[in-house]
């Protein structure tokens, strides 16, 4: 066996030595598309060519019955992207930090390992990070399948001078990690309370809903706070428990197993249109009746699918309320540049759609 185990791994040596040898030979392409990215002053990330070239990939390698499948194709190639994109231009990622987060997770999924990041306290700060040109992009949570909308994000979309230029939909799990064994010795449990919010049944179940809970501004931050108070549990990620040290005692513990979050990546620029695109804007209607009806109406007529409207307080002395709106489509499909030019509309985005 271990002769054959030596051939084996002679193989693969060498296979991977024309691996690299390929890499290195791509890369020196890649670099010269940075160069006149550069000189022309254009983005580098280019979702829309990366999903396409997993495309084919796949197809490829499902035509010539090749192992690797969608997923596994995607996995390899994200991280050679990423790794692409820092050769072309070192840019800063800015995120829902600290480091551990759900957020943080979802950014390493589009950057990579090796990106350069500026992990920040709160949703806002992340905007104003790309608005004041500190970050060239930067990655929050927009809403979650059982929770609902992000309203900071959705507000702070309506504030900053800022586009989106992608979307992450990811599987959330959460984890309960303390130093207590016996989870009757807990006095505080510390989480976001969204995260908080998606575990009631197992808090329930339990005997943990009746102990304080303390919310912080992230999960990861839970995590971190649970690692200074031995009295207390935190409901966070799993790689948030193993980053600040806190024994995991439950995983998977949310409500719904189902749990999804959808992120997006905001930056400065447009993006090119792929054919599989969703358009977000900010509407705002007169308050008159019928006027929400006549918007809609206009979706109706251009033949637009609807997938999103959320009414958000205007923050003033009313109760008047505007409107974030997603659609399928791009803002350089004539119906939709119709309807953006044609209504009191705020353009905040059109993008590869991926949830
Ligand atoms: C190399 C490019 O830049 C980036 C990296 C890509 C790659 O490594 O293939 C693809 C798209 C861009 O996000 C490009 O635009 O072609």
């Amino acid at each position: 066996m271990e002769k054959k185990l030596q051939e084996l791994r002679k193989e693969i040596d060498s296979i991977d030595n024309e691996i690299l040898k390929l890499l290195n030979k791509r890369m020196e392409i890649v670099k010269k598309v940075g160069e006149l990215k550069n000189t022309s002053n254009s983005p580098v990330y280019r979702p829309e060519r990366e999903k396409e070239i997993i495309k084919r990939l796949s197809e490829l390698s499902k035509k010539e019955g090749g192992i690797l499948g969608y997923e596994e194709i995607e996995a390899i190639f994200l991280e050679i992207f990423a790794i692409s994109r820092t050769l072309e231009r070192k840019e800063r990622i800015a995120f829902l930090g600290p480091i551990g987060t759900y957020t943080h997770q979802a950014a390493e999924s589009r950057f990579g390992a090796n990106a350069k990041y500026l992990p920040l306290l709160n949703i806002e700060a992340v905007f104003k990070a790309i608005a004041n040109k500190e970050a060239k992009y930067g990655v929050v949570p927009i809403e979650n399948n059982t929770e609902g909308v992000v309203g900071v994000t959705l507000d702070s979309l309506k504030k900053y001078d800022v586009k989106i230029v992608s979307e992450i939909c990811m599987d959330i799990h959460h984890s309960f990690a303390s130093y207590q064994d016996d989870l009757k010795n807990i006095k505080r449990i510390y989480s976001h309370p969204q995260g908080y919010n998606q575990c009631l049944n197992f808090l329930e179940t339990h005997g943990l809903l009746d102990v304080e809970f303390i919310p912080t501004e992230s999960t990861a931050k839970a995590a971190q706070m649970a690692a200074e108070d031995q009295e207390s549990g935190a409901i966070c990620s799993k790689i948030a428990a193993k980053l600040y040290n806190v024994p995991l005692l439950f995983e998977k513990i949310e409500d719904n197993l189902a749990n999804r979050t959808r992120f997006i990546i905001i930056s400065d620029f447009k993006t090119q249109k792929s054919g599989n695109d969703k358009t977000s804007v900010i509407a705002k209607t007169s308050h008159k009746s019928g006027a929400l009806f006549e918007l809609l109406k206009k979706f109706k007529e251009k033949e637009i699918n609807l997938l999103k409207i959320e009414s958000r307080p205007n923050k003033d002395d009313t109760f008047n309320t505007w409107f974030y709106i997603d659609f399928e489509g791009h803002i350089d499909d004539e119906n939709v540049k119709e309807i953006i030019d044609s209504e009191d509309m705020l353009w905040l985005g059109s993008y590869l759609r991926d949830c």
